[in-house]
């Protein structure tokens, strides 16, 4: 017997990024959205626990207990007295290292796979706080939809969203390791007073009526000048998103993935073959959301 779970990747549509905390994460507003791109995690009994990975990018992934997938079956076996005996297959199609929670679909997705397998009884909350163990953004992978994180992320508040949204995603040559970004965050704001980061209301209020015109106009990501400091070529595609008529173009989380709003599948399905044709990226996706969080398939 096997169980599947299919989970999204995010694109943050606000992040706002706060100082330094003593525990040297960072606090944040961070306003999520889940779209069309999925991993699709596959749990099976086996003799110890073995992950494996498929799709464009499996090269990149580890297989070993580093994996957040094999830490996800780890945590909830330790918790329940469970051998994690189970082979933890990845069918990726999420891009790594991308700043699109590819890591944390699979580990929010194997928790909720094991949990199924094994039939814990474990809760929602419980499942939440084993997420918000692996990862800052491994709760919102399991949740999904929108939401609000606070804290460095992991305290979700569900959001409405009025309609759907549509995206391009390009992806880059190469990636970018999520510590790096914040600590270049900290390099360029050092010496400067850092506000309290809070939720945009214009953003939120975008979002419940899905006004993709008035959402364009709210986006924002404190983290995409440490982005292009690490990454300078990331301008470029930025702006071939632009010219290509995108409502409005930035990094994604901390990237170097960059998601292009459009204002219809039409308009972002000739945004991506601009981008194709402009050779200022690697591969381009096209997604709408938001979509559900991690899901177990035939359920
Ligand atoms: C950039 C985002 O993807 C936006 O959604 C997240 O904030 C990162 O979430 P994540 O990859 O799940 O990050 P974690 O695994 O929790 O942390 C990785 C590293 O990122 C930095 N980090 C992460 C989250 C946060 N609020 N402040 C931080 O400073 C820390 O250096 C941390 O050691
Ligand atoms: N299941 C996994 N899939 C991909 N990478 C993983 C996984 N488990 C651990 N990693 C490690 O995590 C690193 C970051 O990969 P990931 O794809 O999660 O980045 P990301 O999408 O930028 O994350 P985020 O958006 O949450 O900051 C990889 O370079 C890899 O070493």
């Amino acid at each position: 017997m096997s169980v599947t779970v299919r989970v999204p990747a995010k694109v943050n549509v606000q992040l706002a990024v706060g100082a330094a905390r003593p525990d040297g994460f960072h606090d944040l507003a961070n306003v999520f959205l889940a779209v069309g791109l999925h991993d699709e995690v596959t749990v099976t009994p086996a003799e110890e626990l073995r992950v494996t990975c498929e799709g464009p990018d499996a090269a990149q992934v580890p297989l070993d207990r580093t994996n957040l997938a094999a830490r996800a079956a780890l945590a909830l076996a330790g918790r329940y007295g469970i051998e994690p005996a189970v082979h933890l297959h990845i069918a990726k199609d999420i891009p790594v290292a991308g700043g699109m929670a590819g890591g944390s679909a699979d580990g929010a997705g194997a928790l909720l796979a094991c949990d199924a397998l094994w039939g814990t009884g474990a809760s929602r909350e419980e499942l939440l706080d084993i997420c918000a163990e692996l990862g800052s953004d491994v709760p919102f992978s399991l949740v999904g939809g929108a939401a609000l994180g606070t804290g460095r992320g992991e305290k979700l508040r569900p959001l409405d969203v009025g309609g759907d949204f549509s995206w391009v995603f390009a992806m880059a040559e190469r990636g970018l390791s999520t510590p790096a970004v914040f600590r270049e965050f900290d390099r360029l704001t050092a010496g400067l007073d850092v506000p309290e980061p809070v939720a945009s209301e214009a953003l939120l209020d975008a979002l419940a009526k899905g006004d993709p015109e008035a959402l364009a106009a709210a986006v924002s990501n404190d983290l995409q000048p440490a982005a292009l400091s690490l990454f300078p070529e990331l301008a470029d595609t930025l702006a071939a998103g632009s010219a290509a008529g995108a409502l409005a173009g930035l990094v994604s989380g901390s990237g170097p993935t960059t998601a292009f709003l459009a204002r219809d599948p039409g308009s972002a399905a000739k945004i991506a073959d601009a981008l194709r044709a402009s050779g200022t990226c690697r591969a381009v996706r096209t997604a709408s959301g938001p979509v559900p969080g991690a899901t177990v398939m035939g359920a």
